[in-house]
């Protein structure tokens, strides 16, 4: 019989949703501290429900304690620490407000800070490799120094990603995309449209289809004879090529290298496009899991084969890693090719291939809210009866759920033993 061990997941979306004074949608556009408060406040409450549940118990004789409830209220907490929050300072900061909030888990990924345009499509930017290893590191150091076992998942957000920050690092080469048209750059083509009428949709997707998009890999293929390019891809293509490697390459077997310009396709915000690929997660992943604990491919949609690719692949190097899984709430499993019964079965065929923690991260928001309108819509059709009938009678039928008319739950008898014990005297009954 596998054991589930139950956890508290807090989440940087919620926590930048309804934990803040200005509200805002999944940016980490909130202060850093904001999810170790929430931490914080949880674990606080945990041992504040475990004191008042033990002095409940210790109330009763050991034959009557076999007959009360004894739940396990110390669930470790996994907290989101996004990006970390910009610069490795407020990184490390971050790390050391968790492990004091009382954190047993964080996870942070290689996002750039804000720059996700959730409607356009242009949803994910991620920042080199060694900005995102810098970011483990800091946290790394901060655990260390503070001697703590607190555990530290690295997630990848790179599935689906469009934009990388910057061409820093050469092992993201491979995956960065140029233009091989000698054209305007995008940012002029839009402008430009846009005053012609054109939406920004519309002018950008036009310039896309003029630019002969492609890596700069592809961009030798489309050149190279099938001799050229089997000579090229022996010599050019190792794990960290650099594009000025790779460039000098192709010149000195095709006589003249492709034109490839990565700046002209770059975002108004200066990013550069930035073709996803499991291969590409599973080279950071790699990098990434001597500093942390467990790996997390955070996954824009639940496509089976690169689930299954990817920690196949990560477990040839690391065959005990440990992994984790977010099913965020916009999985559409049909479109997926997800049959009923694969839907079912998702979560122990993920067990199979070692991802031990899975999460459903938001369900708080429309969780909690279908409960409100419910209630909300018994009380108006019902009144009073609309609680007693849906809330208070259901939830009084054992297992009993957690709620004021439970005799410990709101920790009468707790705070009354302070009475009696500050008056030298038994007041409860
Ligand atoms: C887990 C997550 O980081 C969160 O903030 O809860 C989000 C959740 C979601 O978008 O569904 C994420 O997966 O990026």
């Amino acid at each position: 019989m596998v054991k589930h061990q139950q956890t508290v997941y807090v989440s940087g979306a919620l926590c930048g949703l309804s934990e803040v004074q200005h509200p805002g949608c999944d940016h980490a556009d909130y202060p850093w501290d904001t999810v170790p408060k929430v931490v914080e406040k949880i674990f606080k409450s945990q041992l504040w429900h475990d004191q008042r549940q033990k002095q409940f118990r210790m109330h009763h004789t050991r034959t009557d304690r076999e007959k009360l409830e004894v739940y396990d209220f110390m669930a470790p907490i996994i907290a989101d620490g996004d990006m970390g929050f910009g610069g490795l300072t407020t990184t490390v900061k971050l790390a050391k407000s968790f492990v004091e909030a009382g954190v047993a888990m964080i996870h942070l990924d290689d996002l750039a800070i804000g720059l996700k345009k959730f409607t356009v499509g242009e949803g994910r930017t991620v920042v080199p490799t060694s900005e995102y290893l810098s970011r483990l590191s800091a946290v790394r150091m901060q655990f260390d120094v503070m001697g703590t076992n607190t555990l530290l998942m690295c997630r990848c957000d790179t599935d689906r990603s469009q934009f990388i920050t910057s061409t820093i690092d050469p092992r993201d080469h491979e995956y960065i995309i140029g233009a091989t048209k000698d054209i305007e750059s995008l940012v002029e083509s839009i402008a430009k449209g846009m005053t012609e009428g054109k939406s920004y949709m519309q002018a950008r997707d036009e310039w896309k289809s003029r630019g002969g998009l492609m890596t700069f890999d592809e961009a030798v293929r489309e050149k190279a004879t099938d001799e050229q390019y089997q000579e090229y891809a022996s010599k050019a293509t190792a794990f960290g090529t650099s594009v000025n490697q790779k460039r000098r390459i192709a010149k000195a077997i095709l006589g003249d290298e492709p034109f490839f310009d990565w700046d002209l396709p770059r975002s108004k915000e200066g990013q550069y496009m930035w073709r996803p690929s499991v291969k590409a997660i599973v080279e950071r992943a790699v990098l990434a899991a001597p500093f942390g604990d467990m790996t997390w491919a955070r996954m824009d949609a639940p496509v089976w084969k690169d689930i299954v690719e990817f920690h196949t692949e990560v477990r040839k190097v690391y065959p005990n890693r440990l992994f984790a899984f977010g099913f965020t709430g916009m999985y559409d499993y049909e479109k997926a090719g997800f049959s009923p019964e694969q839907i079912r079965s998702f979560s122990d065929d993920m067990a199979k291939l070692g991802i031990v923690w899975q999460v459903q991260p938001i369900w708080a928001v429309s969780g909690l809210n279908i409960t409100a309108e419910k209630f909300a819509k018994e009380w108006q059709k019902d009144g009073i009866v609309g609680y007693l009938e849906t809330i208070s009678k259901p939830s009084r039928v054992p297992p009993i759920v957690d709620g004021f008319h439970k005799p410990s739950y709101a920790g009468s008898y707790l705070a009354d033993a302070f009475f009696a014990a500050v008056a030298g005297q038994e007041i409860t009954p």
